[in-house]
């Protein structure tokens, strides 16, 4: 099986053309087998470039414990990118089928080559039972949480998938590493949640660290940032224009008031292609 591999901000996956590869048999086994660090190739999860029937092509992202995402906003950017650099369309704007349905992605082109991309992430989900999330509130917004002894704030917001925020002075391994997981897999949220950890730097600028729902802690997570900047906005710490600082780069994000729509701009980047052993 050839694959890809990419990255955007340094979110990393195993990318495979099913315009050309057989869909796996169980994606689920294959994506744990190639995300792992020290016996596969290595990457944050697995994802598919999938024929559509109504988009130029169909992304299924599944994360290094197999489990499927409705969406991944780092993962759609470098999908845009294969799509135009290897052919499969030659649109500047990009129509792409996700578990969220049909989003739009505009191409920022470089020399013949994608090398950022403009995402409209569609409007933020704001219902409690359709984030899900059992916690008061629509959104829940500012919501005490206590979790190992430790009292926290949090906001949820889901982008097609679902993110809990929480606003802190300074970002720790704490709360990353060990409150991460806990918040992942806490019952107030019956799909699990990706959580974000942000520190407010102004009313435009933050930095974040992320634990990924059935990743761990990886170095971005676009829809993640989506989220966050949606929470901001809605608990008066942003205005409507971020700029997001994470471990392996910067996202911009804005969420319009014109159409309610979140635009994530970002990069997207090819590293290595390879085969692998079916
Ligand atoms: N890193 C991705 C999100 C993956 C989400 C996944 N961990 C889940 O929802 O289960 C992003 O750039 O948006």
């Amino acid at each position: 099986m050839k694959f890809t591999k990419m990255q955007g901000a340094g979110n990393d996956y195993v990318y495979v053309d099913c315009f050309r590869e057989k869909f796996p048999a169980d994606p689920a086994k294959l994506s744990r087998a190639v995300s792992d660090r020290h016996f596969g190739i290595g990457s944050d999860g697995m994802i598919l470039i999938c024929p559509s029937e109504k988009a130029d092509a169909r992304m299924r992202m599944f994360n290094s414990d197999g489990s499927e995402g409705e969406m991944c906003g780092n993962g759609l950017r470098c999908v845009a990118k294969y799509v135009y650099d290897h052919g499969i369309s030659k649109n500047e704007t990009l129509k792409l089928e996700t578990g969220r349905g049909i989003l739009t992605v505009d191409l920022l082109i470089e020399q013949g080559k994608v090398h950022r991309a403009k995402v409209n992430m569609g409007e933020p989900i704001l219902l409690s039972e359709k984030i899900p999330t059992t916690l008061p509130g629509d959104p829940p917004k500012n919501v005490p949480l206590n979790i190992e002894g430790t009292n926290l704030e949090v906001t949820c917001v889901s982008m097609g998938n679902p993110h809990c925020v929480i606003f802190v002075p300074e970002i720790t391994d704490h709360q990353v590493l060990l409150l991460g997981p806990q918040l992942e897999k806490h019952p107030a949220f019956p799909r699990r949640i990706n959580v974000e950890w942000i520190q407010v730097l102004s009313r435009s600028e933050a930095r974040m660290r992320v634990w990924e729902r059935g990743s761990g802690e990886t170095l971005a997570c676009g829809t993640g940032a989506c989220g966050a900047t949606v929470a901001g906005i809605l608990t008066g710490r942003f205005d409507r224009s971020v700029k997001m600082h994470l471990l392996g780069g910067d996202l911009e994000l804005h969420w319009s008031e014109k159409d309610n729509h979140v635009y994530m701009t970002g990069p997207a980047a090819e590293v290595f292609s390879g085969e692998w052993p079916t």
